[in-house]
């Protein structure tokens, strides 16, 4: 199977509920995706070849994941990749010193923290997460990694929400399986 048929066929997985968790969102859930090995594997596999492909000679020190979704996936990635994986928390979570910052996101607002000890200098990450929508929550995560000095090589996403051109607000290239969602719901 290529690439874009695998795309393709994660894409379908996806279940859309309209109205979740508030009026007006429609939640795109990629949980299906996990309940099968097989698409699990698959896009574990379409983002590495992606990774290694556009960035063949670059050491990734660390792929870094969003709490929680981003969690679901971003370790699992970090080790096919042979890089490290750092959690980003919502506040409160994380012991020794740390950086936070704030952020509203597509239905609500919080906070972010990492632990930022022993992060390597000059450090090359890439930050994942399940979906891009206000920008929010990704952007955050960018802020907190330019505050340890690292250095943000993309963010990747399962889907994006393009209509809310939240990759405008982030620091770096975005990369993205599929982007299509018809407008939030009125
Ligand atoms: O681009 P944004 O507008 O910031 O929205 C995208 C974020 O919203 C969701 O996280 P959320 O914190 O709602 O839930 P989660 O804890 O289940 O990941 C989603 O998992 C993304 O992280
Ligand atoms: N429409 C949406 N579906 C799923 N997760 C989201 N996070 C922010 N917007 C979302
Ligand atoms: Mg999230």
């Amino acid at each position: 199977m290529s690439d874009s048929e695998v795309i393709q066929e994660l894409k379908n997985s996806l279940n859309q509920y309209p109205n979740f968790p508030q009026e007006g969102i429609l939640f795109e859930d990629f949980l299906p995706i996990f309940r099968s090995p097989d698409l699990f594997n698959k896009l574990i596999q379409v983002f590495k070849n992606h990774i290694e492909k556009k960035f063949a000679s670059v050491k990734i020190d660390y792929v870094v994941g969003l709490e929680a979704r981003g969690f679901l996936f971003a370790p699992t990635l970090a080790l096919a990749l042979n890089a490290g994986f750092i959690p980003v928390r919502k506040q409160g979570k994380l012991p020794g010193k740390t950086v936070s910052a704030t952020f509203q996101k597509e239905y609500g607002e919080d906070v972010f923290e990492i632990q930022s000890e022993d992060i390597k200098t000059n450090a090359n990450v890439i930050i994942v997460d399940d979906i891009l929508a206000t920008g929010g929550s990704a952007g955050a995560a960018g802020n907190l990694f330019q505050k340890v000095n690292a250095n943000i090589l993309e963010f990747i996403f399962v889907m994006e929400l393009d209509f809310l051109k939240g990759r405008d607000k982030l620091p770096a290239p975005v990369y993205t399986l599929f982007g299509d969602q018809k407008e939030a719901l009125k």
